[in-house]
């Protein structure tokens, strides 16, 4: 069914909207309810993007794609996992909101702007997302909790993200990070001992674009210890 550019690993990369949604459906299996609310998500994105800056107007026209199911993806890296997810930086909660919507997970959104925090609070409203919390603060002043999973998306370079983010790990947290086509690189650049958490994985949604996806704790980057 989906016949995009093959990426890394042979994998397809979904080309369109059409292509997005049927991934979708066929991956993750969304419910009529959540496919309502994925729906009614985008409607509002779309609607607030005309308010506040959120994402590139140019990527409107491809918004399954290149945001739902972009966020979607992440998903399919942590199947089984539960436990709390973090998403740092959430913007208009890409991924946070999408993932809520097609998991039970307890979400907490990590956005320092009000607007967008406004944004995602009428949307976590609107759409009854009772298990996600937006906190409205800089990474760096929020209280220190034990993520199962952390995402980011555009969030930081790697190196800062993982300096940031690094009192959230514990031995299982699960990273799941989108880093376009610097993600290769990015890794490069990394402590040894902080590279060798993390594998590379294609994105379904651009054949230039890689995800880092990785399992355990961030420590002392001085040291040099895990
Ligand atoms: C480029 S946007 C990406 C938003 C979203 N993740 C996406 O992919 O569309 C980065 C977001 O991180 C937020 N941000 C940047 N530094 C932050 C920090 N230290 N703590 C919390 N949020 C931060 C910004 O306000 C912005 O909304």
């Amino acid at each position: 069914m989906f016949r995009g550019p093959a990426g890394l690993n042979g994998l397809n990369i979904l080309t369109n909207e059409v292509e997005a949604r049927a991934w979708i459906g066929e991956a993750l299996a969304p419910t009529p309810e959540q496919w309502g609310r994925l729906e009614r998500f985008a409607a509002m994105l779309v609607e607030e993007n005309t308010q506040q800056n959120l994402v590139a107007a140019s990527t409107i026209p491809t918004i399954w794609a290149r945001h739902i199911a972009d966020s979607a993806q992440l998903l399919a890296f942590d199947k089984d996992g539960e436990g709390l997810w973090i998403d740092l930086g959430s913007g208009p909660g890409l991924p946070g909101v999408v993932v809520a919507i097609l998991s039970e997970r307890p979400m907490l959104l990590v956005e320092s702007r009000r607007r967008r925090c406004d944004f995602l609070r009428a949307v976590t409203a609107e759409l009854g997302l009772a298990h996600v919390e937006v906190a409205e603060a800089r990474l760096e002043t929020l209280d220190t909790r034990a993520a199962a999973t952390i995402s980011a998306r555009a969030f930081a370079p790697l190196d800062r993200l993982l300096d940031l983010s690094a009192r959230f790990s514990t031995e299982s947290t699960r990273w799941l990070l989108p880093k376009g086509r610097n993600a290769v690189k990015e890794l490069a650049l990394l402590p040894p001992a902080w590279q060798t958490l993390f594998h590379v994985e294609q994105s379904r949604t651009d054949v230039d674009s890689q995800i880092l996806v990785g399992t355990g704790r961030i420590g002392s980057k001085k040291r040099g210890k895990r």
